[in-house]
């Protein structure tokens, strides 16, 4: 069956520019337990830590597209609202990470204010584990559809966690042992939207980002996302391929596998000509360690060959972590030898 998204109904991506070496990994042929696939997975996941996983040809995949697409459509709907409306479930007002968030403002060519913005729900909510916090109507109508869609988001990264494990030569179930989907998480669905804007540089840099949790799952339908080399240090973009989610590792894996795994830098720019006069919308699930799970090096298979770390590193439970990355004093890029590259306290530093 062929994907149906929405790429088309936007301007291309520009010419010219410089894209990421991403590679892509099929979800059917990790689904097979394909072996060459799961090593080109695992390679990816130690040397850039960012890849496409492709959706063809897998049941699974296709129901993720499909629901991406939807809840792209709501997601555009939900910023549309009325900022006052919006404002009624900032995180000031319900909680510290979950909820509207304000990330910047932006005067336009003809005098309104435009809102970089975003909107975090939490997996808990979505799928029942707690009593959810409060949501504007239209996410209400479609409680269902989110919560599917943390499910198949799930079913996804439960499949790499497995492909992890193998490769990482632990037991099986290590990983997905310590997050499990009932259990209460930072695991969120979250709506981006940024207004279309001029390059600039503080912004752009306030914005430098390690993701804090597991495996994020992201949809792009425009450009701006663009990843650090490792080897380089060049910025160079992420092209958005139809049919395609965006998946890299965050903090937590690295924790657990004493940098075995990587989890690299990212940053969204305002996407270039002919892409630059409309919002930009992104559709991002991440999943993290269950809140009272410690993230410290596992013991087992691969990690035990890594050499200590240089520096001794706070040894916090995953939901500390998050907040004290997200709102407190550990903000910033959390680099591969462990230890941060801090980041100026900008909202805008937050994953
Ligand atoms: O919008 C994007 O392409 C990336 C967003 C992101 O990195 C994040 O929300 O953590
Ligand atoms: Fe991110």
């Amino acid at each position: 069956m062929e994907l149906k998204t929405s790429h088309h109904l936007y301007p291309p991506f520009p010419e010219g520019l410089t894209t990421a070496p991403l590679v892509s990994i099929s979800l059917s042929k990790l689904e097979a337990d394909d072996a060459a696939e799961s090593h080109a997975f695992f390679k990816a996941s130690k040397e850039l830590g960012f890849f496409y996983l492709s959706m063809e040809g897998s049941a699974l995949g296709e129901k993720l597209v499909s629901q991406a697409e939807q809840l792209h459509l709501v997601q555009k709907e939900f910023h549309s609202l009325p900022n006052h409306e919006k404002d009624k479930f900032a995180r000031e007002k319900l909680d510290p990470f979950f909820g509207y968030r304000i990330l910047g403002k932006r005067e336009m060519e003809d005098g309104t204010i435009q809102r970089d913005e975003n909107y975090n729900m939490r997996k808990d909510d979505l799928i029942g584990n707690c009593k959810p916090l409060p949501c504007p109507d239209l996410i209400k109508q479609n409680w269902a559809l989110l919560g599917n869609y943390a499910r198949t988001c799930r079913a996804a990264i439960d499949l790499m966690f497995t492909h992890l494990e193998k490769n990482l030569e632990l037991p099986l179930g290590t990983l997905a042992k310590l997050h499990r989907i009932e259990e209460r998480s930072g695991d969120h669905v979250r709506f981006n939207k940024g207004a279309p804007g001029q390059f600039d540089e503080e912004r752009v840099k306030g914005g430098e980002h390690t993701d804090f949790g597991s495996l994020t799952i992201l949809f792009n339908w425009l450009g701006g996302l663009q990843i650090r080399l490792p080897e380089t240090n060049e910025w160079v973009y992420v092209r958005p391929i139809p049919g395609s989610a965006v998946v890299n590792l965050g903090d937590a894996l690295v924790r657990f596998t004493a940098g075995l795994l990587r989890s690299n830098v990212h940053r969204v720019v305002p996407p270039m000509a002919p892409q630059d006069k409309i919002d930009r919308h992104s559709l991002v699930f991440f999943s993290r360690p269950e809140d009272s799970v410690v993230l410290r090096r596992l013991k087992g298979g691969l990690i035990d060959k890594q050499p200590k770390l240089q520096k001794e590193e706070l040894e916090l439970t995953a939901e500390e972590w998050i907040l004290r990355r997200s709102l407190g004093d550990l903000k910033g890029v959390y680099t591969h030898q462990g230890g941060l590259e801090l980041r100026l306290p900008l909202v805008k530093g937050e994953a």
